[in-house]
């Protein structure tokens, strides 16, 4: 459905877009995800038609789509203020771009109804804005943009305005309607768990650049880069030596943990014989009184912090240059082991992802 080619965008001798490549399937849901000022809106606003890439081209749906202005492209926005028109109400709202079609009476009132239906809000078309909650607001965006049946529908960090609770409704919501339409969505975040709850894939960016693209479970469990594995969550780095290759494997001496033999990332060579891994907080387990495990380490609690559902913990280990961090759910009293206690963890070595070296940025 989208196909972006070398595209790149420079603000004076800033590169906002360095080279960008990628392609998004119909009926998608795709996210943009990176920290501030990475790219990912000019990304966005590319494809819409808002912003003019310096180099490039973006098919969408098979047409070449750079030199179109936005209202000739099949895509819809909704931005991250909701852009909803306070002197009308929620059915005009949804109408607002309709007009435009030179519909029936009666075909503009259906397509309004059926976006309202789809967003959850019928019965309350005729509402003001200052009559309805964020939640409600962002809806009747999201109504405005699918009353035009765009095959993309664009999403600017539609959820940050939202309060956490609101928000997560509001992911869950979002899923399920883009799996209802069936429309190609694709969305900027610099949240991951919105962009892992959310997606079909991710594209992670820094820099200007893509630095992976791969489903949440694959970005999350295998980040290409120690960058990759830092956005996307906590993460237990390590200096391993590396011992050696055999076609797509590497093995490793991964410090206190011994041996470990790994799958090689694309694009991976060992060139100073150190390498970096890393393992998850949560692939990282407390051994209580009598357990048993085939991988053991030992360790002191060095601190601790309390999350309600779950207790993060730091470990320090003997012949470690870091301590460790740790997940535990709060089911068997990880959240009232004191600081100083010793403990065992347990370890699964295929937990362990190697890491390539991240590109320098070169932006300027
Ligand atoms: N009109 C402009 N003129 C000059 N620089 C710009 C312009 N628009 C964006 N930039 C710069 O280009 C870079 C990418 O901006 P962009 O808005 O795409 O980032 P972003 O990843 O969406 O960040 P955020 O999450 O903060 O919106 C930023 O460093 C930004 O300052």
């Amino acid at each position: 459905m989208i196909q972006i080619e070398n595209v790149s965008k420079f603000y004076g001798i800033y590169k906002a877009l360095d080279d960008v490549s990628l392609s998004i399937a119909e009926g998608e849901f795709f996210s943009l995800l990176g920290p501030s000022g990475c790219g990912k809106t000019t990304l966005l606003r590319s494809i819409a038609g808002f912003e003019n890439p310096t180099a490039g081209e973006i098919y969408i749906d098979g047409v070449p789509s750079l030199a179109l202005p936005p209202n000739k492209r099949p895509t819809n926005m909704v931005f991250q203020s909701y852009a909803i028109f306070p002197h009308l109400d929620v059915a005009e709202n949804v109408a607002y771009g309709l007009k435009r079609l030179k519909l029936s009476p009666e075909e503009e009132k259906k397509r309004v109804g059926d976006a309202l239906d789809m967003v959850r809000l019928s019965g309350l078309g005729q509402r003001k804005a200052h009559e309805l909650s964020g939640g409600q607001r962002q809806r009747v965006a999201l109504a405005r943009a699918l009353v035009m049946r765009p095959k993309v529908l664009l999403l600017d960090e539609p959820l940050s305005a939202l309060d956490k609770k609101l928000r997560e409704e509001m992911q869950v919501e979002l899923r399920t309607l883009q799996k209802a339409v069936g429309i190609t969505f694709i969305l900027v975040t610099h949240d991951q768990y919105e962009a892992l709850a959310l997606s079909d894939r991710i594209a992670v960016m820094f820099g200007g650049r893509i630095a992976q693209i791969a489903s949440p479970k694959e970005i999350y469990q295998r980040p290409r880069t120690r960058k990759v594995a830092d956005f996307l969550g906590g993460m237990n780095f390590l200096k391993a030596k590396v011992l050696g290759e055999q076609g797509n494997a590497v093995s490793i001496d991964a410090a206190r943990f011994g041996a470990v033999q790994l799958e090689k990332p694309q694009g991976f060579a060992a060139s100073s014989g150190h390498v970096t891994v890393g393992i998850r907080p949560e692939r990282l387990r407390l051994l209580w009184d009598d357990d048993r495990a085939p991988h053991e380490l030992s360790g002191r609690i060095e601190n601790r912090a309390y999350f309600g559902e779950v207790t993060h913990l730091t470990v320090g280990i003997d012949g470690l240059e870091q301590p460790l961090s740790m997940v535990e759910t709060n089911n068997f009293g990880a959240d009232d082991l004191p600081i100083g206690a010793e403990i065992r963890l347990a370890y699964d070595p295929e937990a362990f992802v190697l890491l390539a070296e991240d590109p320098p940025v070169t932006r300027i």
